[in-house]
């Protein structure tokens, strides 16, 4: 049985998956090993058997007796440990879900329903470096792997709705923080049928403004708002989370040598963990909308298409309706005023599933079956 080391266990993505593994049975395959960075000594997660206790997440001689580590501990986690254990000889399997290493050459960006062939083709070629995509990036490819799979993707326009999730656990935190204090201003107010709608906004407003409204995570407003910048400023307009839509998706495919061209704008909107993108697509040819649609519906398991009328779009097509589940519905899909060959479309996905934890947990099945 391999013994496979996890890291980043508690953190939110890690208790995504340590969740995933435990539905899937995924623990009774391998022999698990929990390390941390702070609680050296203590117990590990409840798996449903007895584990030894956690080790030292930097004890690079603990973790070269692992054949298989997994780590959502973070980038800085793998900036000071992942060079150190291969500079030292460990020749086992890495599983990542920070974005350090992704593009690096000896790493697969990993997300088997869409690139298994990828993934196969690299084990045979002695890859061991296995990364997890970006999440926004992972999600599209989900929802419209059938384009992708046909070749019919001339280039794509991704405009997205991001979750706070996205930003981390305390952003999550403080978003909810930030819409009990905008309702707190008001509270009276609302209880009062009569009161003006406009005085109520006036006040939400002022409190959305006020200093000690609190924005220490997000730095500004997000609830009753919204932030049209993540991740580094490239210098160039671009955001780096939106650089990741074309060199992550092409990295994906497996056609760096003949790219697509992916690009838009990425904002981070007042949804929990739930990424939204509305996609403008050129079609390399004018392909009727029920093939476009079967296409799209059989690809995977998980890319529903949803009608493209307003009562199963609203009920079905939300971060309400997605949250928590492994679909990654596809909707909107209709032929746009440019042409035949322009394909609107809206998808949603949870991102602390295909978006994050799930490529990983299926990457580490994989790698036990091979
Ligand atoms: N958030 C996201 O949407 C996504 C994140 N990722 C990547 O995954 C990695 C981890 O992200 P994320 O899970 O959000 O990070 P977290 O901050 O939730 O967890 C990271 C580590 O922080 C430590 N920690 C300290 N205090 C606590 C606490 N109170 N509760 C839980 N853990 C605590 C834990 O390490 P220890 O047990 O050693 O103390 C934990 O493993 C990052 O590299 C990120 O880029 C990838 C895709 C999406
Ligand atoms: N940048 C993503 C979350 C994330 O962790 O991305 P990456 O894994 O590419 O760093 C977001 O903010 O929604």
């Amino acid at each position: 049985m391999f013994k496979v080391g996890f890291v980043g266990w508690r953190g939110m993505v890690g208790s995504v998956l340590m969740q995933r593994m435990i539905a899937e049975g995924d623990f009774q395959d391998i022999e698990p090993i929990f390390f941390t960075t702070s609680q050296t000594g203590g117990a590990g997660p409840a798996i449903g058997r007895d584990t030894p206790a956690l080790k030292d997440a930097k004890a690079i001689a603990e973790l070269k007796a692992m054949d298989i580590i997994v780590s959502c501990q973070g980038g800085d986690y793998t900036s000071e440990i992942f060079p150190q254990l291969r500079a030292d000889g460990w020749q086992g399997h890495w599983i990542d879900a920070a974005s350090t290493l992704r593009m690096e050459k000896d790493a697969v960006i990993i997300l088997d329903p869409v690139n298994l062939d990828v993934i196969k083709q690299s084990l045979s070629t002695g890859v061991r470096n296995w990364i997890g995509g970006n999440c926004t990036v992972s999600l599209m490819l989900m929802a419209l792997n059938g384009l992708f799979k046909a070749n019919l993707v001339d280039w794509a326009s991704s405009m997205t709705y991001q979750a706070a999730s996205g930003a981390g656990a305390q952003n999550m935190r403080e978003l909810i923080r930030q819409m009990g204090v905008v309702h707190a201003g008001v509270a009276t107010e609302l209880q009062d049928a009569a009161s003006a709608i406009l005085d109520i906004d006036r006040k939400v407003a002022d409190t959305l403004r006020s200093a000690d409204f609190p924005v220490d995570n997000f730095g500004v407003p997000l609830a009753g708002s919204l932030i049209p910048w993540i991740d580094k400023d490239l210098g160039n307009g671009q955001s780096k989370e939106e650089w990741k839509g074309m060199a992550e998706t092409n990295k994906i495919l497996g056609r760096d040598a003949n790219p697509i061209v992916i690009d838009g704008l990425c904002v981070r909107i007042g949804a929990m963990r739930c990424h939204s993108q509305a996609l403008t697509i050129k079609l390399k040819q004018d392909v009727p909308l029920n093939e476009i649609e079967g296409m799209l519906a059989e690809a995977n398991a998980w890319a529903e298409v949803v009608p493209n009328e307003r009562n199963e779009t609203v009920k079905r097509l939300s971060p309400a309706a997605v949250t928590g589940t492994l679909q990654t519905p596809v909707g909107r899909l209709r032929k746009m005023g440019m042409g035949g060959e322009y394909l609107s479309a809206f998808t949603v996905g949870d991102q602390l599933l295909w978006g994050a934890a799930e490529p990983l947990r299926r990457m580490l099945r994989i790698l036990v079956e091979a």
